[in-house]
Formats: structure tokens, sequence, C-alpha cells
């Protein structure tokens, strides 16, 4: 596990710029994608640079169950409104949160990551230690799954709604055995809210009680940090 402390936000969204860039300039075509506040410095790099990525695909890890793509609070509309429109891919996948068929659903998205292994997957994680939607005490061989959200990421990520009452109670994401397959991993956390995650994803026993700690057995990711977020590490 490659850890990189940075001064703030700003810089640590430039290097994983640049680290994304260089996956791009030696041949990754497939870029696996997150929603939450973690990735919007790097897509707002993407978005304010000249690159160009329409001949890639993009594969994003999770949706709510329940949400139409136009929905604003829906993980289709921030893709959308933070990077797709200023920068289109030939072609991005996000879980379809308005078919309530979870069987339907999940097929053609496991479908898709077979088809398209990423190259690079870009990941946040949450105060909990998941990784996409995965909570404590998914298998590290699960595939694309319907999750029931605890309510520490309902309430966490009631900052998005106007209150924990509208956050979806579902979400679909992929499973932990699909993220662990990108050929690269690049993770962002910021603020003390997330340093114990770290601690426990970097020097705690691996175990599914912390979905991220499965990423101890990746052979390639790099851990982009703030200070604050890499305030408990030993
Ligand atoms: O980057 P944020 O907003 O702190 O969110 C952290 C994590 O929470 C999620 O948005 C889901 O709760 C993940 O997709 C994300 O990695």
């Amino acid at each position: 596990m490659k850890i990189l402390v940075t001064k703030n936000k700003e810089e640590a969204s430039q290097k994983a710029f640049k680290l994304l860039q260089t996956d791009i300039i030696n041949g990754a075509q497939v870029l696996g994608l997150a929603t939450g506040s973690s990735p919007l410095g790097l897509y707002q790099k993407m978005t304010s640079s000249s690159v160009d990525y329409s001949s890639l695909i993009s594969i994003n890890l999770d949706e709510y169950v329940g949400l139409k793509p136009t929905d604003p609070q829906s993980y289709h509309y921030f893709m959308e409104h933070h990077l797709f429109a200023q920068k289109p891919f030939a072609k991005s996948f996000i879980p379809d949160g308005s078919n309530l068929n979870a069987t339907e659903v999940i097929n053609h998205y496991n479908q898709i990551l077979a088809t398209y292994p990423i190259d690079t997957q870009i990941l946040g994680i949450g105060n909990n230690g998941h990784i996409g939607f995965n909570e404590p005490g998914t298998p590290f061989d699960s595939q694309t799954h319907k999750v029931k959200l605890t309510l520490a990421t309902i309430n966490a990520n009631a900052r998005f709604f106007t209150s924990s009452k509208d956050v979806p109670t579902e979400a679909y994401t992929m499973g932990i055995g699909s993220i662990i397959k990108a050929k690269h991993i690049i993770l962002l956390a910021f603020g003390e809210q997330k340093a114990d995650a770290i601690n426990k994803m970097i020097n705690g026993k691996v175990t599914t009680a912390v979905p991220a700690s499965a990423l101890q057995q990746h052979p390639n990711i790099t851990v982009i940090l703030d200070k604050q977020a890499a305030s408990k590490l030993a």
C-alpha cells in the first residue's frame, strides 16, 4: 500500500489527477468512479483539464435504490453534474436505481464488469470503513448486490439531503470482490472523521467488520490523505 499524506484536499486531488493521467497514458481504458465529497476535487481537475476522456469507459460503484437518474440526489445526477456533462466518456455505467428488480440490475452490472475489467478504481471510504456501499460484514468475495444501508451511513449521507428521513435506505453496489479486481486503486480520504477508518484500513486486522481492510491484500493501491485523515496512523 502506498500512502501519500498531503497538505490539503487541493494537493491530494492534484496528485490523484496525475496518477490517473499516468495510468491513462499507460493504457488504462476503464475507470471505476465513485461519488461522495472525496473525489470532487479530482473531478474538478478532470473537467478543467484539456484531457479527452471520450474514448474511455467509466463504471460507477453504486446507486441508491428507488431514485430515478434525473433525481438530483441520485448518483447518476451527481456524476452527470460533476463530470460527464463536461467530460463525456464513450460509455458510462451506473447501476439503475429506478429498477426495483434487483436480480435484473445485479446480473446486468456483473455482466458489465465482466466485459470491462476496471483498470483504475477511484475510491472514497465511509466513516465506518465501508467502500462503495459495502457495509461492515460484507464478504470480501462479494459481487454486485443490493444492500440495506446502516444507520451510520444514512446519517453520514444526510448532509446531501434535506433530512435523514429522505436518505434512501437501500442501494445497489459493486461488491468488494469486484472492487479489489481493479488493477490500480486510488483511495481518497479527508478530514478527522475518516481518521479511525483509515487507521483500521491500513494497520488493523483484515476483517469483514472493516470492509476497507480488504484493500490490504491489494497489490497496487495508492491512498491519498490529508493530515487530518492521517492523524491516527501509528
Ligand atoms: O466522500 P464522502 O462524501 O465522505 O463519502 C464516503 C463514501 O460514502 C459513499 O458516498 C457512500 O456512502 C461512498 O461511495 C463514498 O466512498
